[in-house]
């Protein structure tokens, strides 16, 4: 008997590998449409999930996290699960019990595909493969994290502005810039809160121009518990290449700058956004928290090597700056190849062959160092002695995280999803791991010498690899994965006590779990196991929020709260008006749609 898609003709969407006539909705049939990552585009909400074992008692919260998840066949059939549109997932956990929401994100980009009824943004970070209609408009996805902020949920991509969502329903609010006070085109999606303060750090990089030109410009803000921004500076890095997460000590920022670079000409051309240059050095950008000027900035260099994320970040009591990040030795983004007009392959490395340990970094703020004009004619200041790592512990994971009431502090354990090949895995079921073999999730304890909370010595600046302390690591089977875990802390606890939260892929039967682990004891399996009745897609970040918090800032926004309702943006950026100016009027009709979006 036929299969009834033997029925219908197969007749594919895509002329030369671009989207041709969108007569049908139909996903390329590549690797990054299928598997887990097969596109659900579900917006859903399940009041009380089915679990197994037991939800403690004491957890009252929402786990958020976010996914691409494309809602329209991509223009260009080769398109990367990067470029998906954000989707929010809201775990709501209380009462020992658990309930899911999911929606969109209501970018600028989702009402115009929406109103077309197909994709009209192009390649990933590259608005000159555009449909011309959508020319102006703020082509961000905001699929890369969600962080709480003074009541709001930010839903971030580091290629744009934040978009609000409401925490309680995930209703998106609008585009948010701080009242005004961000206007820059570009946003990170990994914005650090110092818990002593209530301050957020922030910064945003490829900010100088309309966010899409591949300038070398940074900028760095903080903001003020009450949303007040109280510092702003603008530096220079040595190229265009990626700055994706970032650490914060008491007095420091430092900056990753990975040797993925832009490049104008290749994106004109209808090419990648980033190119992985195997023959730059990995550098990382020192700069003060507080009063800084744009030449502070010291950019200490050490070999190639390609930035996963931080772990943690403080200063030593002598003064440096110690700068825990897992560090890959090649290209994870196998999807931008080298550029072979700038420099020879290097056989592209394939995610999985990769190893990927957590690197501590010790930076000296009174290093010696030198001015250095780039190739850009900017000058900027380079420490004389190349940097090389102080330690290697050979975890060989990704998506790193602490206690979060440690972010700046002396801090002793982190938690990462974890590669382990030695493990059994049932390809017969699975076919690839659809976004990584992170088939454990890992606990590590640094050892007393290494967590130097005054009590303890520094390490020397001598190179050393092994294990620095306790590994603790679970592994489900042979048929699951996980995606980022989130720390839960105990009220009142000490530092790591409370639970660790993270989705569980089952790549045979396509569906998720979310598991709930004792933070300090993963090995002993989880503690609760919730059943979701669908397939997730493959996720970034995500983040925990207290319900105390969501509930006392739900009041403060009220109508007749004393903060009031979150104020959107009233007017477009920057960059868009100088278009717009230079177009003469020239506001195309998306783009001067866009104040009052809630038309389309
Ligand atoms: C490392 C993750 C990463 C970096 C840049 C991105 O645009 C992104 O989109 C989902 C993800
Ligand atoms: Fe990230």
């Amino acid at each position: 008997m036929a299969h009834i898609f033997d029925l219908a003709p197969e007749i594919s969407n895509y002329a030369g590998g671009r989207l041709a006539a969108p007569a049908k909705v139909r996903f390329p049939s590549t690797p990054v449409f299928q598997s887990m990552n097969k596109p659900s585009r579900l917006e859903v909400d399940v009041f009380d999930l089915e679990f197994s074992g037991t939800i403690p008692a004491d957890i009252d919260g929402t786990f958020f996290r976010v996914q691409p998840d494309h809602r329209f066949p991509p223009v260009f059939e080769d398109d990367i699960h990067f470029n998906g549109d954000g989707s929010v997932t809201a775990i709501r956990i209380g009462g020992g019990h658990a309930d899911i929401k999911q929606r969109y994100v209501k970018t600028e980009r989702y009402r115009l595909e929406t109103a077309a009824r197909r994709s009209l943004f192009g390649r990933y970070r590259n608005p000159f493969t555009d449909n011309e209609s959508v020319k102006g408009v703020i082509r961000t996805a905001s699929n890369t994290n969600v962080v709480f902020w003074r009541g709001m949920l930010l839903a971030t991509k580091e290629d744009g502005p934040p978009f609000a969502m409401d925490p309680v329903t995930l209703e998106t609010v609008g585009r948010y810039d701080f009242e005004g006070q961000i206007l820059s085109p570009t946003f990170t999606a990994h914005p650090k809160f110092d818990p002593a303060t209530g301050e957020m750090v922030c910064f945003a990089y490829e900010a100088g121009g309309d966010g899409a030109d591949c300038s070398v410009d940074v900028a760095v803000w903080s903001f003020d518990a009450d949303g007040h921004k109280i510092e702003e500076c603008w530096y220079k890095a040595p190229f265009a290449g990626m700055i994706h997460d970032c650490g914060i000590s008491e007095n420091y920022v430092v900056l990753p700058l990975t040797p993925i670079k832009m490049d104008l000409e290749r994106m004109r051309k209808g090419g990648n956004k980033f190119a992985w240059d195997p023959n730059e050095d990995q550098w990382y950008g020192l700069v003060p928290r507080r009063g800084a000027k744009s030449e502070d900035i010291i950019w200490f260099r050490a070999d190639n090597g390609f930035h996963g994320h931080v772990a943690g970040c403080y200063e030593l009591p002598t003064g440096e700056v110690v700068f825990d990040l897992t560090v890959a030795d090649g290209n994870v983004f196998f999807f931008f190849p080298p550029d072979t007009n700038i420099t020879p392959s290097d056989g592209v490395a394939k995610r999985n062959k990769l190893s990927s340990p957590t690197v501590r970094w010790i930076l000296d703020p009174k290093a010696k160092k030198t001015a250095k004009e780039t190739a850009l004619g900017t000058t900027i200041y380079v420490a004389d002695e190349r940097s090389t790592p102080s330690l290697t512990w050979l975890t060989n994971g990704e998506f790193s995280r602490i206690d979060d009431r440690y972010v700046t502090k002396p801090y002793r354990h982190f938690w990462q999803a974890v590669v382990d090949p030695t493990k059994p895995y049932d390809f017969a079921k699975c076919g690839p791991p659809a976004g990584g073999l992170f088939n454990s999730l890992g606990h590590y304890t640094w050892s007393d010498d290494h967590v130097h909370d005054g009590a303890t010595s520094p390490d020397t600046h001598g190179s050393q690899s092994g294990t620095f302390g306790l590994e603790d690591v679970y592994f489900p089977g042979p048929t699951m994965t996980f995606q980022e875990p989130t720390f839960i802390p105990k009220e009142g606890g000490a530092e790591g006590e409370g639970y660790l939260i993270a989705l569980l892929n089952h790549l045979d039967e396509l569906r998720n779990d979310v598991v709930i682990f004792d933070a300090l004891h993963l090995r002993k399996g989880p503690l609760a196991v919730i059943h979701l009745p669908l397939k997730l897609k493959l996720g970034l970040h995500g983040n925990w929020v207290d319900n105390r918090d969501i509930e006392a800032w739900k009041a403060r926004r009220a109508a007749d709260g004393d903060v009031g309702p979150v104020q959107i943006a009233k007017e477009i950026l920057p960059w868009q008006k100088a278009l717009a100016e230079k177009n003469g009027n020239g506001a195309s009709g998306a783009m001067a749609s866009q104040v009052g979006l809630d038309q389309i």
